[in-house]
């Protein structure tokens, strides 16, 4: 499939595009500890007093040049869905854990997808976007990235993650288990890396939703797999992602959430899951790596 440049279907979008302006520092994988509140997509609710950010560190983004408040985007503070940002007053406690494979084994059915494109560069496009938008979402207080690529690692943590090797290096599941028991101490997500097309707004209206005791889930567009699970705090996430995961959660008590939030459902796992993400609208890294100029859609905040 060739990259197909469509504009996005909807019109304003409320995408906080200073996740492109970021620069990234080498880290050591186990040394980072940065979280959302400290993180650039954090830095337009600093007060001006805070000192400037050491050499060698990330660059500090004031609002104007994110882009904030012009083209629909939300202005600082909000994202876009009526709440405000967690560390300013509202939002909830809610960690996200989100794993991604080794970009070399990772997202093999969409290998090809875009000629002339390292596959490479779209898998972690891919994470990126997943991880920009939940950082902006207001419900959301921390991203946790658990990963054995130093890459990714690199990419994640740029954007505001705090990251984590693979420690158990069992697969999907155990990999979403260790990150939710890093986490114990919250309410926990677990969120597939491969949305693309994710508004913080659709991802803090789905969190709200699952605020009630037990766990909930969100199953994919097709309806068979899961792109959210969550657990309260105390509550053992026990995921069982993977091919059929939807009925699967359902049956080990989680209960389905119905909305809509079509930028939440849209995973990414084949070569037509990327021609309806970007028919939907690409995250602004994946959009970048299509060779399309613009970012998601958000016109449903
Ligand atoms: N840390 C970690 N992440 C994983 C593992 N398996 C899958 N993931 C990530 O979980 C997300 C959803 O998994 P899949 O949709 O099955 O992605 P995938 O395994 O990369 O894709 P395919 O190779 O096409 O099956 C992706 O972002 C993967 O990178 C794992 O064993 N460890
Ligand atoms: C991991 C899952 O599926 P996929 O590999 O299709 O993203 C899932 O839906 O649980």
């Amino acid at each position: 499939m060739g990259a197909r440049i469509t504009p996005p279907v909807g019109g304003m979008c409320s995408w906080p595009v200073h996740v492109r302006l970021v620069i990234g520092v080498m880290t050591d994988l186990t040394k980072i500890t940065t979280n959302r509140r400290n993180g650039p997509s954090r830095l337009t609710a600093i007060p001006r007093s805070r000192p400037a950010p050491p050499p060698g560190t990330r660059s500090e983004i004031m609002p104007a040049e994110a882009g904030y408040g012009q083209r629909g985007m939300p202005v600082p503070g909000t994202d876009g869905s009526g709440g405000t940002l967690a560390g300013l007053g509202r939002g909830t406690d809610m960690g996200v854990v989100l794993p991604v494979k080794r970009l070399t084994a990772a997202k093999s059915r969409l290998r090809g997808a875009l000629t002339g494109v390292p596959h490479e560069r779209l898998a972690l496009a891919l994470a990126q976007d997943t991880v920009a938008a939940a950082l902006a979402s207001a419900e959301v207080a921390e991203v946790l990235a658990v990963t054995d690529d130093p890459a990714v690692g690199q990419a994640l943590a740029a954007l505001g993650a705090r990251v984590v090797p693979d420690v158990p290096g069992g697969g999907l599941n155990a990999a979403f288990a260790y990150g939710a028991s890093l986490l114990a101490h919250r309410p926990v997500a677990a969120l597939a890396a491969d949305l693309p097309t994710l508004c913080p707004a659709d991802l803090s209206e789905a969190l709200r939703e699952a605020a009630g005791p037990g766990r909930h889930f969100v199953a994919d567009a097709p309806g068979t797999g899961t792109v959210l699970l969550t657990a309260q705090a105390g509550v053992r996430l026990d995921p069982r992602f993977g091919p059929g995961s939807a009925a699967a959660h359902r049956r080990s008590g989680a209960v389905p959430l119905a909305g809509d939030w079509p930028s939440l459902r849209r995973d990414v796992d084949t070569a037509a899951d990327l021609e309806a993400a970007t028919r939907l609208g690409l995250g602004p890294h994946s959009a970048e790596v299509a060779g399309q100029i613009g970012s998601a859609s958000c016109s449903h905040t």
